[in-house]
């Protein structure tokens, strides 16, 4: 098809997928590319976000191009999904199915469909980063961002130097004076046998967006990074772990078999939720947190880990206050992290369980930002894509875009007989980002942008020594040789 040289961006290695308890796929994220071939329209498509030997390959007639509706049905039925797979019931309160560029852009024709080419469909309607695998590195276009995959199951990207130094601090003197108890919304399951006090620690504040200019600013900035439009975000809540405070396994997203007898709860946690808007606040499992951009507002130097117990393939942990196993995520000042708590098709994924370890040395500062699947505003309805055909999704985001073409993929090589270390050097922060070991004749590839810095050290920390810094030109494909220059040698003049 025409898009073979473009899939492997966006489809996931399956072999990225390492738990044997569940399928090796991203259920409800479609890589298709669909193109006019003689008056029909063509398409090709890799189910559940991996590549697959057999794609489906389909032909539409030519003049659905010329009717959204239909042409969302038809493409609905190629696909083969229905509501159905949606695991809550009450399918009119799923929100429709969406259709984005790779740049992010949420389609609303036909004709913006075939200028794409290449489309990510996503069942649960709001756009999804596909990992790729473990250490893949794509570069947020028209930012000079970079997204690190650090997990597959669950979906975990880091970004770092996503939040300046000074920026980190704003925040923390914003929150210092208001911080209180962080309240938690225990599961049913959970509430009888363990105390609030059980299972977390920390103290908290939520900062409203409109008191700040800087607060207006990130929640655009990571709209950008989320492709979720600014409308889905909750107020950002600051959060700061002093010696020994931690926040047990849970998940950030409400299952709505958890929450089916809030008026019956002998304590209700969560002063901040009303009772009765609880059961209808979450449209009964429709309506809830997609992901969480989860922010490092302080080193820490010991301890205070972000815990992810599922990733790496392993089994529900048995006791919710463990650290022992799992991927442990350590904080960096200015660095985000971004997990999804929903799967693409709009179910829970219980691998996103996470706990932040206990502080062994100073304080954590750090903050969630959580965003919905929908509009916070309770107002706003979506309308019931069974009856709505002509949907064409809510507005799209607003995002600072270069062209992905203008991506550029630089092949570092090192020809020397030691390993060499590649650090990202954001532009105005001091803290490089690390991403990877170059073995000895060994290549590593990497999508950055024009006017990228690189550089590579002798070791895998910022302060050993710089060998070079490379600057990345407006070539599309650049190979970068790390190799030592023959020195004279003087012993034989
Ligand atoms: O502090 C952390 O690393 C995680 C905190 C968290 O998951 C939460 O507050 O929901
Ligand atoms: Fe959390």
């Amino acid at each position: 098809s025409p898009c073979d040289d473009r899939y492997a961006a966006w489809v996931t290695d399956r072999e990225a997928f390492q738990r044997d308890d569940e399928p090796r796929y991203l259920s409800g994220l479609h890589v298709v590319c669909v193109w006019k071939e003689a008056g029909t329209l063509r398409l090709e498509a890799h189910m559940n976000g991996v590549l697959e030997e057999d794609p489906v390959r389909s032909e539409l007639d030519g003049a659905l191009s010329l009717d959204w509706g239909k042409f969302r049905k038809s493409l609905q039925g190629v696909l083969r999904f229905s509501k159905a797979t949606n695991e809550w019931g009450n399918f009119h309160l799923k929100q429709p199915y969406g259709i984005f560029s790779e740049a992010g852009h949420r389609l609303s024709s036909a004709t913006e469909v075939l200028d794409a080419g290449l489309v990510l469909v996503v069942e649960g309607g709001q756009w999804f980063w596909p990992p790729v695998r473990i250490g893949y590195v794509r570069g947020l276009p028209g930012t000079p961002y970079m997204i690190e995959t650090v997990s597959v199951q669950p979906v975990v990207f880091r970004v770092r130097g996503f939040l300046r130094e000074e920026e980190c601090s704003v925040i923390i003197d914003m929150a210092e004076s208001n911080m209180s108890e962080s309240p938690v919304v225990q599961m049913e399951k959970h509430y009888r046998d363990n105390d609030t006090k059980d299972f977390r620690t920390s103290t908290q504040a939520r900062l409203p967006s409109s008191d700040s200019s800087l607060l207006q600013e990130l929640d655009k900035r990571i709209s950008n990074l989320t492709r979720v439009d600014v409308t889905h975000n909750e107020e950002v809540q600051v959060l700061r772990y002093r010696l020994g405070e931690f926040y047990a396994s849970h998940t950030d997203n409400f299952d709505p078999e958890y929450y089916q007898n809030v008026a019956a709860w002998p304590k209700f946690s969560c002063p901040e939720i009303s009772l009765e808007l609880l059961k209808d606040f979450i449209d009964k499992g429709h309506r809830n947190r997609l992901l969480t951009v989860f922010w490092y507002l302080t080193n820490v130097s010991k301890g205070g880990e972000t815990l992810f117990p599922r990733a790496d393939g392993l089994p529900p942990p048995e006791d919710m206050n463990s650290c022992e196993r799992g991927l442990k995520v350590r904080p960096e000042v200015g660095t985000v992290m971004l997990w999804y708590s929903l799967r693409p098709n709009g179910n829970g994924d219980p691998n996103s369980l996470h706990a932040s370890c206990p502080v062994e040395d100073g304080k954590k500062w750090s903050a969630n930002y959580w965003v919905w699947n929908k509009p916070r505003d309770f107002s706003i309805s979506l309308p019931d894509a069974d009856v709505d055909e002509e949907y064409s999704g809510e507005q799209s985001v607003a995002l600072s875009t270069v062209e992905a073409g203008n991506n550029v993929s630089a092949t570092f090589r090192n020809e020397h007989p030691f390993p060499m270390y590649l650090f990202w050097k954001p532009p105005d922060r001091a803290q490089e980002a690390f991403l990877g070991e170059i073995s000895p004749q060994a290549a590593v590839s990497m999508l950055t942008f024009p006017g990228h810095i690189w550089h590579i050290r002798i070791g895998a920390d910022q302060s050993s020594e710089l060998v070079t810094a490379q600057v990345i030109t407006d070539q599309p494909k650049q190979v970068i040789v790390l190799s030592s220059d023959p020195e004279p040698d003087v012993d034989e003049l």
